[in-house]
C-alpha cells in the first residue's frame, strides 16, 4: 500500500510576514543626550504579594521608535495627536543609503521619489553593532541638501534608524526645521536591520499624547 504524505499541517505557524522595525524601551537605553533617561521601574509586583505587576516610566517623548509632532521645532505646528493616520499608515519604499557618514542627495536622487511618498532610510546605523546602552555621537544623518531635496518632492514621511534624522551637532535643527516646516512627518530610533530595500506596507502609529512633539511608536512593515 502506497504510503501518503501525511496531508499539510494548514495549521501550522506561517510567518506572518510582518517585520517588527522598532527598538525595545528599557531601563539605561540610549537617549538623545539632553532629554531624560529612561526608566522602567515595577511599582506594585506579583512577586512581592502585590495583586498584579504595574510599572512607572520615566522618559523622554523621543525615546526609542517614535514619530516626530510638528511642534518639536516648528512654533505652531501640529503635536502627533493630530497627524493624519495615512502620514505613518499605508505603503512605503525601504532605501538602502551606503555612505559612512550621512545620507547624501547623490544617494536618494536616482530613486526619483514621488510627492506623497512614505521612505524608509537603511543606514549602517541598522547593520552597525550599536551598544543599546550608550548614545553614538558619530550616527548616520540626513544631510542637509537631501532634506531640502525631500521637502521639494514633498515626500509625505520619512524614516530614519537613527535617534535623530539630523546630525548630533551638525544639522540637527537645520534638518528638523527643513522637513517638520513643509509638513513632512519623521520617525526616528528604528530598527531596519531585518529589512531589505523595496515596497512595504508600513504601520507606524504614535502615542496619541495631546499636542506631543514626539509620540513613542511601535512600526512594522510587510513587503507588498
Ligand atoms: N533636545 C534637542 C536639542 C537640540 C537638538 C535636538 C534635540 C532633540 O531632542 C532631537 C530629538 N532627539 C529628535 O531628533 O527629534
Amino acid at each position: 500500500m502506497e504510503q501518503l504524505a501525511a496531508p499539510t499541517d494548514c495549521s501550522a505557524k506561517k510567518p506572518s510576514g510582518w517585520i517588527d522595525i522598532s527598538r525595545s524601551i528599557y531601563s539605561g537605553m540610549a537617549y538623545w543626550p539632553d532629554n531624560p533617561p529612561v526608566r522602567v521601574e515595577p511599582v506594585q509586583c506579583l512577586a512581592d504579594g502585590d495583586i498584579c505587576n504595574v510599572s512607572k516610566l520615566t522618559l523622554g517623548s523621543h525615546t526609542g521608535t517614535h514619530v516626530d509632532g510638528l511642534n518639536h521645532f516648528i512654533k505652531g505646528g501640529v503635536g502627533v495627536d493630530q497627524m493624519p493616520l495615512e502620514a505613518t499608515i499605508g505603503p512605503a519604499r525601504l532605501i538602502e543609503i551606503t555612505h559612512p557618514e550621512y545620507i547624501p542627495l547623490d544617494q536618494v536622487e536616482p530613486h526619483n521619489l514621488q510627492a506623497g511618498e512614505r521612505i524608509l532610510f537603511k543606514t549602517q546605523n541598522s547593520t552597525r553593532e550599536y551598544p543599546g546602552d550608550r548614545f553614538i555621537e558619530d550616527f548616520i544623518y540626513l544631510s542637509t541638501e537631501a532634506a531640502q531635496y525631500l521637502a521639494e518632492r514633498q515626500v509625505r514621511t520619512i524614516g530614519v534608524d537613527y535617534l535623530s534624522v539630523g546630525g548630533y551637532e551638525k544639522n540637527v535643527v537645520e534638518v528638523h526645521k527643513i522637513l517638520l516646516g513643509q509638513g513632512i512627518w519623521v520617525i526616528e530610533g528604528l530598527d531596519l536591520a531585518a529589512a531589505q530595500p523595496g515596497g512595504y506596507e508600513l504601520i507606524c502609529l504614535p502615542l496619541k499624547l495631546k499636542h506631543g512633539d514626539g509620540g513613542l511608536a511601535r512600526a512594522v512593515v510587510r513587503s507588498l
